[in-house]
């Protein structure tokens, strides 16, 4: 090239996208894989499942990372300090961090869809089994490992409590970058209600491990078309490479495989 700046190509950047993930991770194909879609319908009522009991310390938040693909809030994790129990939860899980899937426009970005419908946005804040297992690596791999909370966000007014999240995305542009990110309440992005489906399924990244134990919020909140442009300003590129925005990082739903959505 004559050294001009190229935007890169986006064949260059989604050679690595959701449909060749199966050849280095198999368990792409199983039958426990995430997300879904939520077919309204077919949720099954279940009255022993309990109220969800959140208690996350904003003290408890340390940093933000670039990790390529999104990015994270991680959160101190070395005590029982920001915990969530209740609900379908044998026991305590540890927060360890939370991250949003945004796609290339505004009229998709969610992961999970509900009757087929696509959310803007869709934030999960990932938690390990802290009574079972003694670290978030450990957990990672096992069925009742992990549990993820998960917020849907649709597109409408400007989300005041993304406003800080949203600031600190400036300072860690390219991928590797971490910055300090503390104080930070996660629970300012919960919804009204705290109604919620539930089900077993996986990452929906790699490794794509089925450790998790979804627990999905039926109320969104919202996020403007603003804040979901600044989303897509994060890049996959590092430091002095040619800039490569990360547009979309949404995994289109899988097959069910006869699991049952509980409510
Ligand atoms: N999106 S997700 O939380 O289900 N998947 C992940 N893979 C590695 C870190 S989080
Ligand atoms: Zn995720």
């Amino acid at each position: 090239t004559s050294g001009e700046n190229f935007e890169c190509l986006p064949q260059l950047c989604a050679s690595v996208g959701p449909d060749h993930w199966h050849k280095l991770y198999p368990i792409a194909n199983g039958d426990h894989q995430s997300p879904i879609d939520i077919k309204t319908k077919e949720v099954k009522k279940d009255a022993s499942l309990g109220h969800l009991q959140i208690t996350w310390k904003p003290s408890t938040c340390k940093e933000i990372v670039n990790v390529g693909h999104s990015f994270h809030v991680n959160f101190e994790d070395k005590d029982n300090q920001s915990v969530l129990a209740g609900g379908p939860l044998p026991g305590n899980y540890r927060l360890c961090q939370f991250h949003f899937h945004w796609g290339q426009t505004d009229e998709q970005g969610s992961e999970h869809t509900v009757d087929g419908g696509k959310y803007a946005s869709e934030l999960h804040l990932v938690h390990w089994n802290s009574d079972k297992y003694s670290s978030r690596a450990e957990a990672f791999d096992k069925p009742d490992g992990l549990a993820i909370v998960t917020v849907f966000l649709k597109l409408g007014s400007g989300n005041e409590n993304l406003k800080d999240v949203l600031k600190a995305l400036d300072s860690v542009k390219t991928k590797g970058k971490k910055a300090p990110f503390s104080n930070f309440d996660p629970a300012s992005l919960l919804p009204k209600s705290l109604d919620y489906w539930t089900y077993n399924g996986s990452l929906t990244h790699p490794p794509l491990h089925e450790s998790v134990i979804w627990i999905i919020f039926k109320e969104p909140i919202t996020i403007s078309s603003e804040q979901l442009a600044h989303f897509r300003t994060l890049l996959s590129s590092a430091e002095g490479e040619r800039p490569c925005p990360i547009l979309s990082n949404h995994r289109p739903p899988q097959p069910l495989k006869g699991r049952v959505v509980r409510s």
